[in-house]
């Protein structure tokens, strides 16, 4: 690896091996079916760079920290959050300057997340009214992309369509949206320093799920998790605020916020095994799976195993290890967007118990949170959530 990389943490110094090389890599040093169909493309191709791009000698654990430095950069050069952006009011057009359009256009987003994500609906019901508002046009513009590659049209999405997509988000972010979720979106992004790098980035991530179907390793991995979840950890920081009293460093909110979204799609791709390969994917990183002595074909054969136990065993290990990384920075945000975060951790962590529950069957038995769990989590959350910088 080249170079030296000083990862910020929250928490205490410790001296962990990288979350990235766990499983064998050279340690990175000191680490201190609902579907949305809203959707409609926009004509018009340009061309477009691979925002975490460069050296690729260079570990993605690397390349994206740049894309943490740069973000935390902007936010601090922004004094950690007033508004930068175009002048919602000069830019967009004169239709949605008009305010009751506006709050229209917010309150579909609204609709959109309370049937999508019910649970993360309620939990933004603690936050400021705008602050709110604006986590849900960004959820509905995540959603709307994650729908490119997994919703019923998929098999029509060519990267011609990511390529109008991405100059919609252009668009959007330059004061001209093509419809109300996008006119939200313009606001937000209008409002609070939001950049488009990350956004970029989730586009590219659905690129990724275009061309590829297997990751040779886990640097390869940690790159699509990246883009398609860590992204979303870098795009909400700016919304949801960094609470006034916190000393901890901006790197080290912007680092947490990367880590959850990783550890959300660890999970993710831990608890879909057996759906993934009935689609023909494999997110699990090749080189572990033969070190382990598993292929691809054991995966679909789909048989609980030994030496599959073991293997999940290594693999949850590391999404636990991200998960741990995210909450010594749940303390540093503004006191009324915690509950979410807490809520939204917490949820997802249990999906791992799940999997040790059903007996690393994730080939057929899908590991999910019970009700009584879920309900239980939100009031654990909310206590969680008093505990400040
Ligand atoms: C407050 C809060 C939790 C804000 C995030 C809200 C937001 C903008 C969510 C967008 C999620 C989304 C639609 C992403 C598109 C890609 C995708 C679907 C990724 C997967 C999400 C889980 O969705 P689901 O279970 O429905 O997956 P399927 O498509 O059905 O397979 C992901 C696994 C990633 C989601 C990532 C996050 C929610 C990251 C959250 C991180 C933060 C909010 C930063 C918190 C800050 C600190 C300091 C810890
Ligand atoms: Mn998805």
């Amino acid at each position: 690896m080249s170079g030296v990389l000083v990862w910020v943490s929250c928490g205490p110094k410790e001296n962990i091996n990288s979350l990235v090389g766990f499983a064998g890599r050279s340690s990175s040093g000191e680490r201190n079916q609902r579907r949305f169909s809203g959707l409609s493309f926009a004509s018009g191709v340009s061309a477009f760079s691979t925002a975490v791009a460069g050296d690729p000698s260079r570990s993605s654990e690397e390349r994206v920290y740049d894309v943490v430095l740069k973000q935390a950069a902007l936010v601090k050069e922004n004094k950690r959050g007033s508004n930068i952006g175009v002048d919602f009011e000069k830019e967009v057009g004169a239709d949605f300057t008009n305010g009751d359009l506006l709050n229209v256009a917010y309150d579909r987003c609204g609709e959109v997340c309370s049937e999508y994500a019910k649970t993360f609906y309620l939990g933004t019901q603690l936050m400021t009214s705008e602050r709110r508002k604006a986590i849900w046009a960004i959820y509905v513009w995540c959603r709307r992309t994650d729908e490119l590659v997994d919703g019923p049209n998929s098999s029509h999405i060519t990267p011609g369509a990511l390529d109008r997509w991405e100059q919609r988000l252009t668009d959007v972010f330059e004061g001209r949206p093509y419809d109300m979720y996008d006119a939200a979106l313009s606001h937000t992004v209008s409002k609070y320093p939001v950049d488009i790098q990350p956004f970029k980035d989730m586009v590219e991530g659905m690129r990724m799920d275009l061309r590829k179907s297997r990751y040779e390793n886990f640097d390869e991995l940690y790159l699509y998790c990246y883009y398609v979840a860590g992204t979303v950890g870098l795009m909400s920081v700016p919304v949801m605020g960094i609470a006034p009293d916190s000393k901890a460093s901006t790197e080290c909110i912007y680092n947490a916020a990367l880590a959850l979204g990783i550890a959300n799609q660890l999970t993710n791709i831990l608890r879909d095994v057996g759906e993934d390969a009935r689609r023909g994917r494999v997110y699990l990183p090749q080189d572990e799976l033969a070190k382990a002595g598993l292929s691809d074909d054991d995966i679909f054969r789909g048989k609980v195993t030994e030496k599959w136990r073991k293997f999940m065993k290594g693999q949850i290990k590391r999404a636990r290890m991200f998960f741990d990384e995210a909450e010594k920075g749940v303390a540093e945000l503004n006191s009324a967007s915690r509950w979410p975060v807490w809520a939204s951790l917490l949820l997802y962590r249990q999906i791992l118990d799940s999997i040790e529950a059903n007996d690393y069957n994730n080939f057929t038995k899908r590991a999910y949170v019970g009700k009584a769990k879920k309900l239980l989590s939100l009031p654990l959350a909310y206590g969680l959530s008093f505990l400040g910088p």
